[in-house]
């Protein structure tokens, strides 16, 4: 570690998948890092432990009762970290002055704002939260340059990529021929089609190799999650669309690769562990131990590569329809595909409607080129009256 003093970390997000997989990291570093400020939204008693074994100067919660129920139980364990509930407490927690790094692992748009925040303010910030760029889009990266933020990508695929450029960004657009993503083909790759409708939200949340959150295992179900991470890669990398490919590849031991323009292709390899991006966005230049598996390729199974099935994963090609279309579009087919969702796991809408759901929405909301936060806020919030009216009539 070159520098003496901690990198001052806050974790949005902390209760959740990605949450605990970066506190985890960062327990195995107390020498390197401290953290400033957690958040959650639902997660009382976990977000407590963490208080407990973190002691935080922050606690931020995006419910008011429950943030009023965690002040009560630190008071109770003598634990001095302070609650915050108010409108623009996360994105005070994700940009106050003695913060030098953000874990962006919200989930959903309600992330953008924060991660903003953190980009304004010139911090280290790790995107975990990918519904942010693809909402965000050119805002989002404008936000980053203006702000002189150091972007690391933290989504498994992307971090992969990062990993596999050449360290100086200047040269990537002459180097570059496109970028593959790996896509593990979710739980139903080798599902009957047409029985696609009777699936409930615990079968479409068994993803075969990564245990995450609910909403981006049902994303990875449908392929979504991979339309999610086009778009995501043509923002973090400045690519044109015709630039990210998508390539099957059920075992995720190759976590992406990118083809250079002389045919030379480079891949990063890994056992299937968000620990290790997560290490990486923390660390880099640096590498630290992350608590990952090594991989052992004697043991190695095949590795194997098909074409994602359009009839089966209809939704992966939206990704490319969109970032042709008006820019904003994106923005509306991410609500669209959260409403979609969460309509599914609370089984009000049948899984293989959720396609059905993005398309009504897509062309029910005309977008105009989104300018500011406040605009692209106003659009998430009418695309998803018009993909709730969807649901609705859709509804199993
Ligand atoms: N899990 C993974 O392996 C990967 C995840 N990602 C991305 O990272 C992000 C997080 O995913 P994951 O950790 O799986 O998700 P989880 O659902 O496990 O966790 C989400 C976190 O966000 C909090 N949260 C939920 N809604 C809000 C809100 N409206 N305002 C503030 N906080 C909120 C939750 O709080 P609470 O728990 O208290 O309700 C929780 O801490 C997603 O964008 C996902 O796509 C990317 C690559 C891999
Ligand atoms: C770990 C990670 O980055 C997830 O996005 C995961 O890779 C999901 O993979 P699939 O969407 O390919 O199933
Ligand atoms: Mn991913």
């Amino acid at each position: 570690m070159n520098e003496e003093r901690k990198l001052c970390v806050t974790v949005l997000g902390s209760t959740g998948s990605i949450g605990l997989s970066t506190l985890d990291v960062i327990s195995r570093h107390p020498e390197r890092f401290e953290v400033f400020a957690l958040s959650a939204a639902t997660k009382v008693d976990e977000l407590l432990a963490q208080c407990a074994r973190h002691k935080p100067r922050y606690a931020a919660m995006a419910s008011a009762p429950h943030a009023a129920q965690l002040a009560e139980k630190l008071k109770q364990n003598g634990l001095r970290t302070t609650v915050l509930t108010a409108h623009g407490a996360m994105e005070m927690i994700a940009s106050h002055e003695e913060v030098d790094a953000v874990m962006a692992a919200i989930v959903g748009a309600a992330g953008l704002g924060p991660c903003l925040a953190a980009a304004r303010a010139g911090k280290r910030l790790m995107l975990a939260n990918k519904e942010a760029i693809v909402v965000g889009g050119e805002l989002f990266m404008r936000t980053v340059r203006d702000g002189g933020a150091n972007l690391m990508p933290i989504d498994s695929e992307h971090s992969a990529i990062f990993q596999c450029l050449p360290e100086d960004r200047s040269t990537w657009a002459e180097r570059v021929d496109h970028v593959l993503l790996t896509a593990s083909g979710g739980p139903f790759r080798l599902r009957d089609p047409k029985t696609l409708g009777a699936i409930t939200p615990e079968e479409a949340c068994a993803h075969p190799n990564f245990s995450m959150g609910r909403k981006i295992s049902v994303d990875s179900a449908t392929m979504m999650n991979k339309a999610l991470e086009v778009i995501e890669a043509k923002w973090l990398f400045d690519l044109t669309p015709e630039q990210v490919k998508v390539v099957i590849h059920p075992q995720q031991i190759i976590h992406s690769m990118v083809q250079f323009q002389d045919s030379s292709m480079i891949a990063q390899l890994g056992t299937p562990d968000m620990r290790v991006p997560i290490a990486c966005g923390l660390a880099w230049p640096e590498r630290i131990a992350s608590g990952a598996e090594r991989l052992d390729f004697a043991s190695l199974s095949a590795l194997t590569f098909e074409e994602a099935d359009v009839a089966r994963f209809p939704g992966l090609h939206l990704a490319w329809q969109a970032l042709r279309a008006v820019p904003g579009t994106t923005a509306v087919l991410n609500a669209a595909n959260e409403v979609a969702v969460e309509a599914f796991l609370a089984r009000r809408l049948r899984f293989d409607r959720i396609h059905a759901v993005n398309l009504e929405t897509l062309a029910a909301v005309a977008p105009s080129k989104p300018g500011s936060l406040a605009e692209l806020l106003a659009l998430d919030i009418e695309a998803r009256a018009a993909a709730n009216a969807a649901a609705l009539r859709l509804a199993a």
